[in-house]
């Protein structure tokens, strides 16, 4: 939450690492963002009051590492009282969980109302489909950028620790990880699908988890078991953001989803050239992907593959106006960057839209688009009613400093 003393207002242009070209502007996929499937003991720290673990933290002792690696600590720290006895437990190091501590990540605040209203009345269904396994099939029409699906992690694994301990240890603390959850969460996760992987964790790791940014602290990945659920498709009707504050995975839907259309997402980021996404799919997930763009024409696929690059494109080339002080220009490059994203069909969320249209007018000095956007950005944000409240706070701190300098202006003082 950004300070309401600060002398400009908060830049709205801030990464986070989903799998979609369009809706953030700053991430780099490869680097930050690894995607889905990738993939002893020292004295054990006594829960304190101040924690919230609910068992006591077991550690990774130096043996169990692979040699000359780091000397950061990973242990599993568990909370099993965890939004109301969901439990989640985390393999990281002790850093990543004093930062999320600090965030009061662990405390199960309210949501706020548009949250709570929408928690109460599921959109999808889990069901058997044909040569899938189970996915979530909606029960009635969803509307373009409406929250589908609210998940917390039954379990996080920071990449480090799959980078630092040895791969037999590496499997069975998390498998110790996963069995100190509460019953009900650790049976959801023993009863996910699997891909063709040698040992049991490895491959239920592979065919489910998805990869979380913590601040500057590391990739995760994590099982969010409602999630997990969601099928593959390289032309998908939805996306997922992670709150980090909040420790919840939102599914949030690109555009309308009719009822008994089936809820999907892509597992490679969209750019992914056509060869190289169907091998991934192939090697990662075993599917061999029967999806509407793979099935499409040769000439569709080509237009398909040239837009979501120009996406791209486009993304990085406001960027470098913006920090280069060409503001008009970053503006137009973000119209024409939020035009194709809708004809590919993987526009950004709106109030995402509109709070980067605000800030480069504001850049720019033209006061009045800078509050008109700023406002239109929080209306929809409390429209869009998510468990994070962080951009709403954002937006709400961006106004209120934007308006008062926009009114002098106006009145001429
Ligand atoms: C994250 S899970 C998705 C849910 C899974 N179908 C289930 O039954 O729990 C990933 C697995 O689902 C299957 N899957 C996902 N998308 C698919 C697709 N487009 N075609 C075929 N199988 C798919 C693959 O077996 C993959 O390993």
């Amino acid at each position: 939450i950004h300070s309401s003393t600060s002398t400009s207002p908060p830049s709205a242009i801030s990464g986070q690492c989903p799998n979609q070209p369009a809706g953030r502007l700053e991430y780099d996929p490869l680097r930050k963002c690894p995607l889905p499937g990738v993939l002893g003991i020292i004295p054990d720290i006594e829960p304190s009051p101040e924690t919230p673990w609910t068992l006591t933290p077991k550690c990774v002792g130096e043996e169990q590492k692979i040699s000359n690696t780091t000397s950061r600590v990973h242990c599993i720290f568990t909370d099993g009282n965890f939004r109301t006895g969901h439990g989640t437990s985390l393999i990281t190091t002790t850093t990543v969980a004093a930062h999320l501590v600090g965030l009061e990540a662990f405390n199960d605040r309210p949501a706020r109302l548009e949250a709570a209203k929408r928690d109460a009345v599921p959109a999808y269904e889990i069901v058997e489909l044909e040569g899938r396994g189970k996915g979530a099939v909606a029960t009635r029409d969803i509307r373009r950028g409406e929250i589908i699906m609210v998940d917390v992690p039954a379990l996080l694994v920071g990449t480090e620790f799959l980078h630092d301990v040895r791969a037999h240890h590496r499997r069975r603390l998390i498998k110790q990880a996963i069995n100190r959850l509460p019953g009900k969460t650790r049976d959801e996760v023993w009863s996910l699908s699997r891909n063709n992987g040698e040992y049991e964790i490895d491959a239920i790791m592979g065919a489910n988890a998805n990869s979380v940014a913590i601040s500057d602290n590391g990739i995760h990945v994590g099982i969010f078991p409602k999630v997990s659920r969601i099928n593959h498709s390289c032309r998908p009707n939805a996306y997922y953001r992670f709150s980090e504050t909040r420790l919840t995975m939102e599914v949030v839907s690109y555009h309308t989803i009719e009822k008994g259309e089936e809820i999907t997402m892509s597992y490679v980021p969209l750019e992914t050239k056509r060869q190289e996404r169907r091998k991934y799919l192939q090697d990662n997930w075993g599917i061999d992907c029967q999806c509407s763009l793979c099935k499409a024409s040769d000439y569709d696929q080509n237009e398909s593959e040239a837009s979501r690059g120009r996406i791209n494109e486009l993304r990085d080339s406001i960027l470098n106006a913006r920090n280069n002080g060409f503001f008009q220009d970053a503006i137009n490059i973000a119209e024409d960057w939020h035009l194709v994203s809708e004809w590919e069909r993987v526009p950004p969320l709106a109030p995402e839209y509109h709070d980067i249209l605000a800030e480069l007018y504001w850049r720019k000095g033209e006061l009045v688009n800078a509050t008109r956007f700023g406002r239109m950005a929080l209306d929809e944000w409390v429209k869009f009613g998510s468990v994070d409240d962080d951009q709403l706070e954002h937006a709400r701190v961006f106004l209120n400093q934007v308006w008062p300098v926009a009114e002098k202006r106006r009145k001429g003082e």
